[in-house]
């Protein structure tokens, strides 16, 4: 059995106001109780990982962690304003997401590049979460699936075997921050499309990952997503802002 995992993605906000504020909050709806067998994370912008680690810490709940938002892709040495991997771990994290699309739009980064810097997250002990999906414009003229088989055969030649220690998240750009979220046959026939990808490489990868769901997902539509054979999970964006809707989607 995969284990559902909720994963929130901050990205480029907060402050250690803030910061301190959600984790409390959340932490404090946490211990109320959860439904058994799940794993929560929040991936934070990087210059906050060290006191977000510190502030989960205190709360100590076995299934709440820390995630990056991004890695490098180089192990160290002259790659200025790059952060390791090492760092990352050195720093509490337990997920990293990789190739995220406002990373692969605004930075140019290529399935190659996103598949490198997922092996940098496993060889340090971590969890790439590896982000695929496609445009508007791919879906609108069919090409969906072609375009997703695309992302995810690089990461099966380069990652191989490891993939199975991997969490992909499928986030339809058109769906992300827009309020349109894919219905949940939608998101469940891509990450079905997805699954049986991995399984022509390997059976058992296949039914190992955690296939995530991202993309406006609130906590009136996590419920039908995550009631899904497929979707084990979701990728929080705008919604994670929120520590009281991040802990209804937690619930949901
Ligand atoms: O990009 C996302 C998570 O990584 C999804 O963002 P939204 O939930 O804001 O659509």
């Amino acid at each position: 059995m995969r284990p559902l995992i909720v994963i929130g993605n901050w990205k480029m906000n907060g402050s250690l106001a803030s910061n301190a504020s959600w984790i409390k909050t959340v932490c404090r709806g946490m211990e109320q109780g959860m439904p058994a067998g799940r794993q929560y994370s929040v991936c934070v912008p990087a210059p906050y990982l060290s006191q977000c680690h510190g502030l989960i810490q205190e709360c100590s709940l076995a299934f709440m962690s820390l995630g990056a938002q991004d890695v490098s892709a180089y192990t160290a040495g002259a790659y200025t304003g790059e952060i390791s991997a090492a760092m990352l771990k050195e720093l509490g994290c337990t997920y990293v997401i990789v190739g995220h699309s406002e990373r692969r739009q605004f930075h140019h980064e290529s399935d190659g590049l996103v598949a490198e810097k997922a092996l940098q997250v496993l060889d340090n002990g971590m969890t790439p979460v590896i982000c695929v999906g496609e445009s508007a414009d791919e879906r609108n003229s069919g090409r969906e699936i072609e375009v997703v088989r695309g992302q995810i055969s690089k990461q099966v030649a380069v990652l191989q075997d490891r993939l199975a220690d991997c969490l992909i998240a499928y986030e339809p750009v058109w769906a992300i921050g827009t309020g349109k979220f894919a219905s949940a046959q939608v998101a469940q026939d891509m990450h079905r499309a997805i699954r049986l990808q991995l399984a022509e490489f390997d059976e058992d990868v296949a039914s190992h990952v955690g296939i995530l769901y991202g993309g406006s997902v609130k906590p009136d539509n996590a419920v039908e997503l995550f009631a899904m054979p497929d979707i084990d999970g979701g990728l929080i964006g705008g919604a994670s802002l929120n520590p009281q809707d991040f802990l209804a989607i937690c619930q949901a």
